[in-house]
């Protein structure tokens, strides 16, 4: 590591770590440690294991992390592109598989971006239940949402808005909550030499301020009996061990479930002992503090969350009257959310932007129909001429800022449907009319993945009885689903957007 250690800091450790600080002192020589984590919404670890050409040895606090060998580089491989893991530190991974997310919960994540926990929370609810994820930098957010569509996650939303509007919008709501709080970042020091430069002694104490509001905020969100982890990349105990007796001295029906003291995990200081640390002198990993706290259950104050809606799309069934009609209902309601593109009703009270919308969902399900099945059902949601399927009604939302409402499939242009890639990365090639596997061995995959335009014979193609051979073909990584493309003639015109492609 060429960046000096402030001595403020290098004091408060040896007051920390007594004579443990020499061991914690000799990981700076070392060279971080870098894991990748399955992604179990595409592929299982079993296959993974079996497919990568990476070296991959477990990690002992994640069932589906695995460190790399030194000087892998796994950003490197189609497989990457095709969102079959993420690239995530090790200690960074033990966060939510302390949360014990379970398919159908709802989960927030109120510091979210660039999404590795989200990813990892998404990969455990299975598409089942609700993901929120949040961060108050918008900038940051547009990675958020990119991993979420890279990875294929269907029924994640990407708010960016402040914690505190977020609990009055959702009292008493989520199952569970992660906040991986804004920190000093003493924990990687190792790994990120920018965080050493901007540390100053005063550091930790301006983030515990921040971090204890967001508990704050967070507690009103969370249901009776929900479980809430914090988590640092800190070692200073005012913000670890420090925030959680804050806290807990605030909000007397939560307490902590004792994790530290077993497994990889050490204890917390002092009274806190239950909470953990992973020390890097101690475990292959970076140093982190998590807490899980639980309430006790007792009825909590909160207004009730209407999540109840009678408008869910269905692209199977031809819409009936009626079915219509909600539809509409959800366009207009759609319209009361900020995102990007809603405009107002004219001058006739809404009724030619309505029936504007109906088309566009028209055109959506009449392509739908030819090129999915089974149906992606959900609420839709239409911002300006781009449409989601949102988890949640967009009432629900109560005009907080959504920066993704749902699962992104795609833009109504000129009454013609066109699908957007994050609804391709998340489908499986068996739910797509027509799809094609590429070799990640013999260079085609990566051709594609660059853009080019492929010959392909149609011999090739997976076509389902009953469709045509022309049109959108879902184009997949040895079996795993990386983008679009469209058929015709023996060519491949390729769809993998400019944004994203291998340079
Ligand atoms: C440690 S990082 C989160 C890393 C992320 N959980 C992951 O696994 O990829 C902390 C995040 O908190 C965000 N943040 C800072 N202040 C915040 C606040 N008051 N409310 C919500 N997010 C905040 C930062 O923009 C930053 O992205």
């Amino acid at each position: 590591m060429a960046a000096q250690l402030p001595g403020t800091f290098i004091q408060r450790m040896k007051e920390l770590l007594g004579n443990e600080y020499q061991q914690f002192a000799d990981t700076y020589k070392e060279t971080p440690y870098g894991g990748i984590r399955v992604n179990t919404l595409k592929i299982t670890v079993e296959a993974l294991r079996a497919l990568s050409p990476l070296g991959l040895e477990p990690i002992p606090w994640c069932p589906t992390g695995f460190y790399t060998e030194e000087g892998a580089r796994p950003g490197k491989h189609p497989y990457y592109h095709a969102g079959l893991y993420y690239i995530q530190e090790p200690s960074a991974m033990a966060p939510v598989e302390l949360l014990g997310v379970v398919p159908g919960d709802r989960v927030l994540d109120l510091c979210a971006a660039p999404g590795g926990k989200s990813t990892q929370i998404a990969a455990k609810l299975q598409g089942a239940g609700l993901l929120i994820s949040n961060d108050l930098h918008s900038e940051r957010t547009k990675a958020l949402a990119k991993n979420l569509e890279l990875y294929g996650v269907r029924n994640g939303i990407v708010l960016n808005e402040n914690p505190e509007r977020i609990a009055a919008a959702f009292p008493g709501f989520f199952d569970k909550i992660l906040i991986d709080a804004p920190c000093s970042g003493e924990g990687m020091f190792r790994k990120d030499e920018d965080m050493v430069r901007q540390w100053e002694p005063e550091t930790p104490a301006k983030y515990a301020d921040m971090q204890r509001e967001i508990l704050n905020s967070a507690a009103m969100a969370l249901a009776s009996g929900g479980t809430l982890v914090y988590s640092t990349c800190t070692f200073s105990p005012e913000e670890n061990e420090g925030s959680i007796a804050t806290f807990l001295a605030a909000h007397p029906h939560f307490s902590v479930v004792p994790v530290g003291g077993t497994g990889s995990f050490a204890p917390g200081f002092g009274e806190l002992a239950g909470t953990a640390r992973l020390w890097p002198h101690k475990v292959k990993g970076e140093g982190h503090f998590m807490a899980v706290l639980r309430h006790d259950g007792t009825a909590k104050p909160g207004a009730e969350v209407d999540t109840t809606d009678d408008v869910t799309l269905s692209v199977a069934a031809r819409p009936r009257k009626g079915k219509a009609e909600s539809g509409k209902s959800a366009v207009r309601r759609a319209e009361n959310g900020r995102g990007k593109g809603g405009r107002p009703a004219g001058r006739d009270g809404g009724r030619g932007q309505a029936s504007a919308e109906e088309a566009a969902l028209s055109a959506y399900r009449d392509w739908a129909r030819e090129q999915l099945s089974p149906e992606p059902e959900g609420h839709p949601v239409l911002f300006g001429d781009h449409l989601y399927l949102s988890p949640l009604p967009q009432a629900a939302l109560n005009g907080l800022k959504a920066v993704r409402p749902g699962w992104y499939l795609g833009q109504v242009r000129n009454g013609r449907f066109i699908p957007g890639h994050p609804l391709a990365t998340a489908l499986r090639p068996e739910e797509s009319s027509r799809s094609l596997s590429l070799s990640s061995a013999n260079g085609e995959a990566v051709s594609y993945l660059k853009g080019e335009t492929l010959a392909i014979p149609e011999e090739r193609l997976v076509v389902k009885p009953g469709s045509p051979l022309k049109g959108y073909v879902l184009v997949c990584i040895d079996g795993y689903s990386a983008g679009w493309g469209k058929w015709q003639d023996g060519m491949l015109k390729n769809e993998y957007p400019a944004g994203w492609r291998w340079t």
